[in-house]
């Protein structure tokens, strides 16, 4: 990996590295000839919910990958909550604070909602694996604070009825809100979504919209989605980035993005069409 040039010093204006939760710093990826993400650099504010979208191979999951740890960057640098994670593996994020959904929901189906949940606040946990053993007072007392928690998170995200249910036998809805759940186990600072509205009807999307602003106030944590629904983009995004083949192209608020010709062309081509995107 290179490491990004430094960036310019600019009298007075404060460095994206220190006063955003995550900075993406001049992020490129290669893979063999095809530059899959080209020197895009990306923040998210603390407090903020921010998209990343783009049509078909733009470069969304790629650079995602390289937000969680997935995948290195072949130049660039990650920064969370200033610290340099560039080369710090995903389950260590997510220890530091970058909790994240699938876009295949992946959760231990035989296991229960609140077990779920209990297993992701491991890393939390103190008691190390001789007190499990020996059920030691002090291990069953962090059990049950662990217990109670993963309820309050179940409440939370509304499912605490089904506390007791095996997750593969939750409605895909459910499962969706087990999986952030399990997430804010974590206590994480920022939660990134990856198509978390794929598969819910619209009245579903309406009621997320409220959710993840719920999420942001209530947990104090930045949100990030990468979704290609574009309604619900619009409704629940203060910022988008758009990427289109790698390129950062635009970067605004939902009023800016819906009239930018470049973002409007990269979807549609240039004769305003999807035919025209197809033939380009
Ligand atoms: N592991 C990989 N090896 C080689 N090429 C890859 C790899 N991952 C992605 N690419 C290529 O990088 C480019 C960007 O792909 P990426 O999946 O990041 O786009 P995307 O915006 O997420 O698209 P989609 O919305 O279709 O999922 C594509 O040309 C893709 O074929």
């Amino acid at each position: 990996m290179t490491q990004a040039p430094p960036r310019p010093e600019t009298a007075g204006t404060p460095d994206p590295v220190d006063v955003n939760a995550l900075y993406a710093d001049h992020i490129t990826i290669r893979f063999g000839g095809l530059v899959a993400v080209n020197d895009v650099s990306f923040a998210i504010p603390p407090r903020s919910v921010v998209s990343l979208i783009g049509p078909n191979g733009a470069g969304k999951t790629t650079f995602f990958n390289v937000l969680t740890g997935l995948y290195e960057p072949t130049e660039g640098a990650v920064f969370l909550e200033g610290r340099d994670i560039t080369v710090v593996p995903p389950h260590r994020r997510a220890a530091m604070g970058l909790a994240r959904t699938f876009q295949n929901i992946r959760l231990f189906n035989l296991m229960t909602a609140e077990e779920n949940v209990m297993v992701a606040m491991h890393s939390h946990l103190r008691s190390g694996i001789m007190s499990t053993v020996l059920r030691l007072p002090g291990q069953r007392r962090e059990e049950r604070e662990a217990r109670d928690a993963a309820r309050e998170l179940l409440e939370f995200v509304g499912i605490g009825k089904a506390e007791g249910e095996l997750a593969r036998n939750l409605s895909y809805g459910d499962q969706r809100r087990l999986e952030v759940a399990r997430a804010l186990a974590l206590r994480p600072k920022i939660l990134l979504l990856d198509e978390p509205t794929a598969g819910m009807n619209p009245q579903e999307s309406e009621l997320f919209n409220q959710f993840v602003y719920r999420v942001r106030d209530e947990k104090d944590l930045s949100v990030l989605l990468i979704e290609h629904d574009m309604s619900v983009i619009m409704k629940v995004s203060e910022r988008i980035t758009v990427l289109d083949r790698g390129n950062l192209i635009a970067e605004g608020t939902p009023d800016d993005i819906r009239n930018n010709q470049q973002v409007i062309e990269a979807y549609l081509g240039k004769t305003g069409t999807r035919e025209g995107r197809r033939r380009a």
